[in-house]
């Protein structure tokens, strides 16, 4: 899609005061996105074409130069061209002598060529000063506005001046710059755009691993067995019954597992005796993708919430209940009002709805405009504190409808007694590894090591 920005709004005399000229090279989707933002914000363009003809794709008011002559007009050349057009760049040499070049691109494979693009330019222009951004921006989010998930920016450069000019650019147009560090980087940067939701893999496989175990547990155990057996067609439990038990189950199991690489990780540093060593590789990763684990988790937490809500419209249970009243009337009896059962179900329904209210603000909490509102001392308190209070919420959910359908063994006769365990295994670690071994003594042990750590290395 090419988009004519002259037919855009028009960047009139209210517009900043211009500031200081940039160049760009190449008048492509990005090169034209990215001039245009830079004018909005003030800053007069030049773009360097091989075809220095202004044309309508072209935001108004910047100039259309050669290369040779558009770097002369700057001192900093942002190169919005694909890297396999670079070649030419070697013939600048000269004028491009002590210039800030920025290098944008990206690359269509991970790890594609043997150095970075960023490197690769700074050996094709020895004189510039190479650095490395933007390449996370897309075009079309800098001609929408709609920059809120790709806010950040990485920089990186071996010239800490050069790299300073850039981060001021970024900042005035209203993005995040985070200094990466040297040019070596650039790798990583580039790297970066190309992986495909890699925090999300690890949750999503899990997910789908569990709930496809616990799919066809059911409908072994409620469908296929009771048919062979029974000779009953249950068949249409596929549709809401089984989804709404491997929901709760797969997401508790997920829930679980958001807070066990934290008490694993604090056994670890109680059994090395120091806050300070790195995590083995695994459970690095792991740490990492809490956030997408604990948001799949609340996928599935709805599902359920949804499930269970269309419960009394079901046609199966609505003629259940029928069927059950009419025996009564038949047999002239009333069955007399129970207060435990009274007391267990409403109980494990509030826990349910407390439990998922805490989820969603959980959810609510880990997104990144509400994270970047609050400080880390209060997002540490909702993350830890309060997920904890949801795993327990939930947890107690699920026990206290083993409960119920323990009680009434007549009434639910076939409900899951391997699934529902093995759904309770790993919150039940969690929160008693917590709260027996982690939670009374890692304080203490844990501050007394530290200070005897920096005790012994100030004395040393
Ligand atoms: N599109 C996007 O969303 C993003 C793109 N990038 C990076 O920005 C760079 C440009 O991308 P994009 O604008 O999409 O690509 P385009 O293909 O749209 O534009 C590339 C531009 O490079 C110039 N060019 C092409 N061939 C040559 C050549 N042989 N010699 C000299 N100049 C040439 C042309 O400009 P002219 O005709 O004026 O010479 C052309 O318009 C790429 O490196 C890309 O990886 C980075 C982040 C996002
Ligand atoms: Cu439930």
């Amino acid at each position: 899609m090419k988009n004519n920005f002259s037919n855009m709004v028009p960047l009139t005399e209210d517009s900043p005061k211009k500031q200081e000229t940039v160049c760009i090279f190449g008048t492509g989707d990005f090169g034209r996105s990215l001039g245009y933002k830079m004018m909005q914000c003030g800053y007069s363009i030049v773009f360097g074409s091989r075809n220095a003809q202004t044309s309508s794709l072209i935001p108004k008011g910047a100039e259309v130069l050669s290369h040779t002559e558009a770097a002369q007009k700057s001192g900093i050349i942002i190169v919005a061209i694909q890297r396999q057009h670079y070649n030419f760049l070697a013939e600048l040499t000269e004028v491009l002598q002590g210039k800030i070049l920025v290098d944008v691109s990206n690359n269509l494979k991970i790890n594609q060529y043997p150095e970075s693009n960023a490197e690769y330019l700074a050996l094709l222009v020895p004189g510039a000063k190479v650095v490395k951004a933007f390449n996370t921006v897309s075009a079309w989010a800098l001609q929408s506005g709609t920059l809120d998930a790709s806010r950040q920016v990485f920089v990186c450069g071996d010239d800490s001046n050069a790299k300073q000019v850039v981060m001021d650019i970024v900042r005035t147009l209203g993005l995040t710059p985070l200094d990466q560090g040297s040019l070596l980087l650039a790798k990583d940067i580039e790297n970066y755009p190309l992986q495909l939701f890699p925090m999300w893999k690890f949750p999503i496989y899990l997910s789908l691993g569990l709930s496809a175990a616990f799919f066809f547990y059911c409908l072994i155990r409620d469908i296929i067995y009771r048919y062979v057996y029974e000779g009953k067609d249950f068949s249409f439990f596929v549709a809401i019954s089984i989804p709404n038990r491997v929901c709760p189950i797969v997401a508790l199991i997920l829930l679980a597992l958001v807070y066990l690489p934290g008490v694993i990780a604090a056994i670890l540093q109680l059994y090395r005796g120091t806050k300070y060593s790195r995590f083995p590789d695994w459970l690095d990763k792991w740490m990492l993708c809490r956030k997408q684990l604990g948001l799949v988790a609340l996928a599935f937490a709805f599902l359920h919430v949804l499930y269970t809500l269309v419960i009394p419209i079901r046609y199966y249970v609505r003629w259940r209940l029928n069927g059950y009243v009419i025996s009564q009337i038949n047999s002239n009896k009333t069955d007399p009002f129970n207060n435990v059962n009274g007391w267990i179900s409403d109980s494990y329904v509030a826990l349910g709805i407390l439990g998922f209210f805490l989820f969603v603000l959980l959810g609510i909490t880990s997104l990144p405009s509400v994270s970047n509102s609050v400080n880390w001392r209060e997002f540490r308190f909702v993350q830890s504190k309060l997920g904890y209070v949801t795993l327990i919420l939930c947890t107690a959910h699920t026990l206290v409808y083993g409960g119920k359908r323990f009680l009434n063994p007549s009434m639910y006769r076939w409900y899951l007694p391997a699934a529902y365990m093995l759904s309770l295994i790993v919150p039940c670690i969690v929160l008693v590894i917590k709260f027996v071994l982690v939670f009374p003594c890692l304080d203490r042990p844990l501050t007394q090591i530290r200070q005897g750590w920096e005790r012994n290395s100030s004395g040393s």
